[in-house]
């Protein structure tokens, strides 16, 4: 079943708290509850639960098990996804040995750098390849992750994507251009922070919706 990017993200969203509620025990969970932590209307909540088919009951909510299973299947992650990662610096050495990653079903099955030194190096279970290598005709994993700095970025993108890649995720503040049919998600904890500045200086002004 294909979901909207928004749809996507509302699920991811509801996926992140029901795998904590389930984790602390509870057996139910109500839209009014998924709705408080995502921030998402619970009336929306209800709308794309039973859009794929989850009934709940009422005063009870829904069951929990049932949201996790279905979440999951629904967003690809009750199997493993294999990703390249590139850049094996500070940031690419803990996105590759991430547990985290690993429980929500991502494996970086491939590392690539450019410096000769880290080369042939061991980073976990994975050695460290030749960035050059990565466009040479290999298939790669779908999924990659750019970890390098922003203004390499761009050449590392153009790789990936000769490579087969169709999902990037930039950690980099350098704005990507990609071919159609390729996604880009950046994940830059400062464009956050400038959102949230805004907000910042402006408190005490009433701001729209
Ligand atoms: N979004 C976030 O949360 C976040 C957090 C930390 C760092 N970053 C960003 O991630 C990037 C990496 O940060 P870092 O601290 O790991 O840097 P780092 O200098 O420790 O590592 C960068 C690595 O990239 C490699 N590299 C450089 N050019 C390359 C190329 N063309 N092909 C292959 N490998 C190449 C380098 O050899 C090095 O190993 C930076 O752009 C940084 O701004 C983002």
């Amino acid at each position: 079943m294909a979901v909207g990017r928004g749809l996507a993200r509302r699920l991811a969203k509801y996926l992140r708290c029901v795998a904590a509620l389930r984790e602390e025990g509870l057996d139910a969970v109500s839209s009014w509850m998924l709705g408080e932590y995502t921030g998402v209307n619970p009336a929306q909540v209800r709308r794309d639960l039973a859009g794929l088919g989850i009934g709940g009951t009422r005063g009870v909510g829904y069951e929990t098990e049932e949201v996790f299973g279905t979440l999951r299947r629904v967003l690809g992650l009750d199997r493993v996804h294999d990703v390249v990662l590139v850049g094996a610096g500070r940031l690419g050495t803990a996105v590759a040995g991430s547990e985290l990653l690993v429980k929500r079903g991502f494996r970086v099955a491939q590392l690539f750098d450019r410096d000769p030194a880290k080369i042939g190096r061991r980073v976990g279970n994975l050695t460290v390849r030749d960035v050059r290598e990565l466009d040479g005709g290999e298939r790669m994993p779908e999924i990659g992750i750019i970890a390098v700095p922003s203004q390499n970025a761009q050449e590392v993108a153009d790789r990936l994507v000769a490579s087969g890649v169709v999902v990037i995720v930039n950690y980099t503040d350098a704005l990507l251009h990609v071919p159609a049919g390729v996604q880009v998600h950046d994940v830059d904890p400062s464009s956050q922070l400038m959102h949230t500045l805004y907000y910042l200086t402006r408190s005490g002004e009433e701001i729209p919706a």
